[in-house]
């Protein structure tokens, strides 16, 4: 399950923290006084936010704070009530690769290797490439004996590893996941969390919502906390924990103790 990507396969441009807090780093997605309405709600204020190469980047916040809305916009799934959305170009000028996760996987009626087969196709991977890539996600994810089995007919975990098996076949620099573990047992849960940060490893980046707190700490590098589409806090996973925090911050790890 754990096989390292073949060299090459994915940038490895992860950015030095003290290069990024010297804004000295392109962003990869940059968002400025970009927000979200959807008719007379305003589910995300205006805001900037800037996510760099190498971060793990991990969105917290009571239901309805704005989370998968913020991961959809930074995804360039939503049009900006306002603002702009900044991406850095690639040196054949295209957009960098992002795919997305959800907490329940959307799969085709197919197997999971023609799941696999079908995203590539998509993605413009040539015929000939597409069935030895498939095989590789397949094994990536530990999925290589279910192969040729319906992927609706496989467990909750292995569906979302099929997922991951999908969204890495098409080497993303970002990838976005919407509370991927949260249908999962705790078994699943670490091995999702673990494919996860083996893929930031690699040189992916990971913007992530998680209602859970002790997930957000193994695997961030940095933490967001939101209420009402605000982005209340954003610091670096350190502070983040050990820091004060403002007071309905504070009450809401508080409130979602204890953690697991
Ligand atoms: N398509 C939509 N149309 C209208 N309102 C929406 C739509 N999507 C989200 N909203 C509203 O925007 C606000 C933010 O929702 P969002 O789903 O982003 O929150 P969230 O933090 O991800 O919540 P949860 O933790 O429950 O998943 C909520 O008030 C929600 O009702």
């Amino acid at each position: 399950m754990n096989a390292p990507l073949p060299l090459g396969l994915l940038p490895t441009d992860a950015a030095a923290p003290a290069a990024v807090a010297a804004g000295q780093v392109e962003p990869l997605i940059e968002l400025r006084q970009a927000g979200v309405r959807f008719g007379e709600r305003q589910a995300l204020q205006l805001l900037d936010l800037a996510v760099h190469a190498g971060e793990r980047l991990m969105l917290i916040g009571p239901n309805g704070s704005g989370k998968t809305t913020l991961l959809r916009l930074l995804h360039g799934q939503l049009p900006n009530s306002g603002g702009e959305r900044r991406v850095r170009l690639a040196a054949d000028g295209r957009e960098p690769r992002q795919a997305m996760l959800f907490q329940r996987p959307f799969l085709l009626r197919l197997s999971a290797r023609r799941n696999l087969l079908l995203a590539l196709w998509l993605a413009g991977v040539p015929r000939r490439e597409r069935a030895a890539r498939a095989d590789l996600a397949l094994r990536r994810v530990g999925l290589e004996a279910h192969a040729d089995r319906p992927a609706r007919v496989l467990s909750g975990g292995q569906q979302q590893r099929l997922a991951l098996a999908r969204a890495w076949a098409v080497h993303p620099q970002v990838l976005f996941l919407d509370e991927p573990t949260a249908s999962l047992d705790p078994a699943a849960k670490r091995e999702v969390e673990a494919l996860v940060l083996d893929f930031a490893a690699e040189g992916m980046s990971v913007v992530m919502s998680t209602h859970n707190l002790g997930q957000a700490k193994r695997m961030a590098t940095r933490v967001i906390y939101m209420e009402d589409g605000r982005l209340v806090v954003d610091r670096p996973v350190e502070s983040f924990f050990n820091d004060p925090l403002p007071h309905e911050a504070a009450l809401f790890l508080k409130g979602e103790l204890p953690w697991h």
